[in-house]
């Protein structure tokens, strides 16, 4: 049983999910990070007896906007908190006819067109390139999708999720483009959200959970906050319900991840250790603690 480790599972709430119903022994606790501030404090607890951390993406209240999330510093504080899992929970618009409002799609790839934010760890002074081929962690989306069987959902395996840098919806022509790629639904913050959780060796998935058709449906008016907002309501009792059916499963005692999320720094850091920046080491203490600390 040495190899085996009792998971503790980190919720992302988007939009509109800005507490978790139901958690024994909830307590917001600050945690401070190298990297700066997380969106909010942090609401540790149990499901069923399993760990779980919440952070709202936005922080309460929805202070802050997609552009502005200290993406690094949230990946950061839930690394350090324990967590081994996360599930992140998104509204996002339908570029695809056949996903309406309503459907949750359990996201497999990503498309990654922001340009404003702080997209690793591992700047000048220790360089780590590590593989996103497969962004989201299969054993997630297997237990998300038994998850969501059991209890009912209309949900999509796999799904292409374009990151725009936002806050702006987008043009009618970008909408365009976007399906024309192939892409399945758009977002404003799951990059670099899933790239640093795989950097910091965090099994990572999404559920998408549809609001809207963007812009580009010809029978829908363009997406409005206050749409986006209503449908979100309507999803948020079936997202906590998928919550509470899914963080019990994914919180079984397990072996080291089958795809090897756990392992991405494995063979990814490039500078030398002599050249490596103390200072940047020593930032880097939860996110590659595991490789860096380990004997030569
Ligand atoms: C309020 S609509 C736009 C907003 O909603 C989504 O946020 P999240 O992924 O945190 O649910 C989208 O990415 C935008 O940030
Ligand atoms: N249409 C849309 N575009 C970008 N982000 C969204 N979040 C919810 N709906 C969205």
């Amino acid at each position: 049983m040495s190899d085996t480790i009792e998971p503790v599972i980190g919720l992302l709430g988007g939009s509109g999910l800005y507490d978790i119903d139901g958690l024994e022994d909830r307590e917001w606790r600050e945690v401070q990070t190298p990297w700066g501030k997380p969106s909010d404090a942090l609401l540790f607890g149990r499901l069923h007896g399993v760990r779980c951390v919440f952070l709202p993406r936005h922080g309460r209240g929805h202070p802050l906007t997609p552009s502005d999330l200290n993406y690094r510093a949230n990946i950061d504080a839930l690394k350090r908190s324990g967590v081994t899992d996360i599930l992140s929970l998104s509204a996002v618009g339908s570029l695809n006819g056949d996903l309406p409002p309503g459907t949750f799609v359990i996201v497999d790839q990503f498309i990654d067109r922001t340009f404003a934010r702080q997209k690793t760890f591992f700047e000048s002074g220790c360089v780590a390139h590590v593989s996103v081929a497969h962004p989201v962690c299969p054993r997630i989306g297997d237990t998300v999708e038994q998850a969501a069987r059991d209890i009912g959902l209309r949900y999509k395996r796999g799904g292409t999720y374009l990151t725009m840098e936002g806050p702006q919806f987008s043009t009618k022509a970008e909408s365009e483009l976007y399906r024309a790629w192939g892409c399945d639904v758009i977002g404003m913050t799951n990059m670099p959200e899933a790239k640093l959780a795989r950097e910091a060796e965090i099994c990572y998935a999404t559920v998408a959970m549809v609001t809207d058709f963007d812009c580009w449906h010809p029978d829908h008016d363009a997406v409005t906050v206050d749409a986006v907002v209503k449908v979100m309501l309507a999803n948020a009792d079936r997202a906590k319900a998928l919550v509470k059916t899914v963080v019990p499963m994914l919180g079984q005692r397990r072996g080291p991840c089958p795809a090897g999320c756990d392992r991405a720094l494995e063979y990814a850091l490039v500078t030398a250790p002599e050249k490596r920046d103390p200072a940047l080491l020593a930032k880097l203490d939860a996110v590659a603690g595991r490789v860096l600390n380990r004997a030569a």
